[in-house]
């Protein structure tokens, strides 16, 4: 029943795209055994085709990609309060938006699943970014410039400190980055209707990119390499999500990795933004961080947490009742102590090897 439902609001969504002049080579629908779902090919591309294009006139701008997704929030909803008539002419687009629950980014961690992270440091960043958005819908945060609360700005929406949390977790994880103008270097976050829908891949995985092309006024979808009838459409989301932490957070989900990549966080200086600089390449002979220093520092990371990454995998085994989010966050620090393990491993035969030299 479940399938059917999701099948009619994609259909509708895809058939109000191309009404409206956009195109769309693809379908929605589930692209693993585990029911995550994402955008496919209905028919072959070759690189270079364009899959989907989207006309600007359905794109949602919101303000400075440099705002915390609970202020391009705030934006959103001042559209809506503002242009109900546009609201409501982008009705199939809003019905194609995940549901309660459907979602969850670092504003809407709940304290039980952050004290599955099993460290202190990490589950403060994701306190932050929730007290803000809290913040932010009571009129609380000193922001330099006067806003009240989300009921005193917009008293016609009367909406709850739990919806604006989903709607804030939706637009930090469903939204995309361009100039507003050609050559512009500040960057808006748009909501792109379908586009959204597309999974991340790793760059080597990928199969599509996205771009803005100013001069026909769309957003456009294009193949990079040749793609199958049938084949999911994924594009690299941005090279943080390398990053175990940063996927988790912004996005909620983990990815297996071989080999592991060290978080964000326990990178020397690390932060959870992500940096593509830095290890594993400067854990080679002769890098600037092949030092007894730097694995000491690894090794009491790893130290502190208080289950091994082997009795996390036991606990995922024999309790298989946990599910959903739970798991991911097992999932997660698992594969944070995997790489944490496999980084001092290779920091030590690199520095063995050096003193046999
Ligand atoms: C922009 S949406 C993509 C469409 C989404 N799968 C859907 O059905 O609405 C981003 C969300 O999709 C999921 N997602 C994206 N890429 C993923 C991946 N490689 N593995 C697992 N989940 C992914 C995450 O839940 C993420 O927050």
């Amino acid at each position: 029943m479940k399938t059917h439902k999701q099948l009619t609001w994609t259909d509708h969504l895809i058939d109000w795209v191309v009404v409206n002049g956009g195109t769309a080579g693809v379908r929605v629908g589930n692209v693993n055994g585990k029911g995550l779902r994402g955008v496919i090919a209905k028919k072959a591309f070759k690189e270079g085709d364009t899959i989907i294009s989207i006309p600007d006139r359905l794109a949602v701008g919101l303000a400075s990609h440099e705002y915390t997704a609970a202020e391009l929030t705030f934006a959103l909803l001042r559209l809506r309060s503002v242009h109900p008539e546009w609201w409501d002419f982008m009705t199939p687009y809003w019905d194609s938006l995940p549901r309660e629950g459907e979602v969850l980014r670092e504003q809407s961690f709940p304290e039980e699943l952050l004290d599955l992270l099993q460290d202190d440091a990490l589950a403060a960043e994701a306190r932050k970014e929730r007290e803000f958005a809290e913040g932010l819908y009571y009129g609380t945060v000193n922001r330099g410039y006067e806003q009240g609360s989300l009921a005193e700005e917009m008293p016609n929406l009367n909406m709850s400190l739990q919806e604006f949390k989903h709607l804030s977790s939706i637009i930090g994880s469903y939204t995309f980055a361009f100039p507003r103008k050609a050559g512009e270097k500040s960057m808006i976050r748009y909501m792109l209707p379908l586009m959204d829908k597309m999974n991340h891949a790793s760059p080597e995985a990928a199969t599509a990119y996205v771009r803005r092309d100013h001069t026909n006024a769309e957003f456009l979808v294009v193949a990079i390499k040749d793609i199958q009838m049938g084949e999911e459409v994924r594009f690299t989301y941005n090279l943080s999500l390398l990053r175990n932490d940063a996927s988790l957070f912004k996005y909620g989900f983990v990815q297996q990795q071989d080999p592991p990549r060290l978080c964000a966080v326990d990178l020397p200086g690390g932060y959870l933004g992500g940096i593509l600089e830095g290890p594993p390449w400067e854990y080679y002979a002769g890098g600037r961080l092949t030092t007894r220093a730097e694995q000491l520092r690894l090794s009491a990371i790893l130290a502190k947490f208080p289950t091994a990454a082997e009795e996390d995998e036991l606990i995922l085994q024999r309790q298989r009742e946990i599910t959903g989010w739970a798991r991911t966050f097992i999932e997660f620090r698992m594969l944070r102590k995997r790489a944490l393990q496999h980084a001092i491993d290779f920091l030590n035969q690199t520095l063995s090897n050096r003193s046999t030299e």
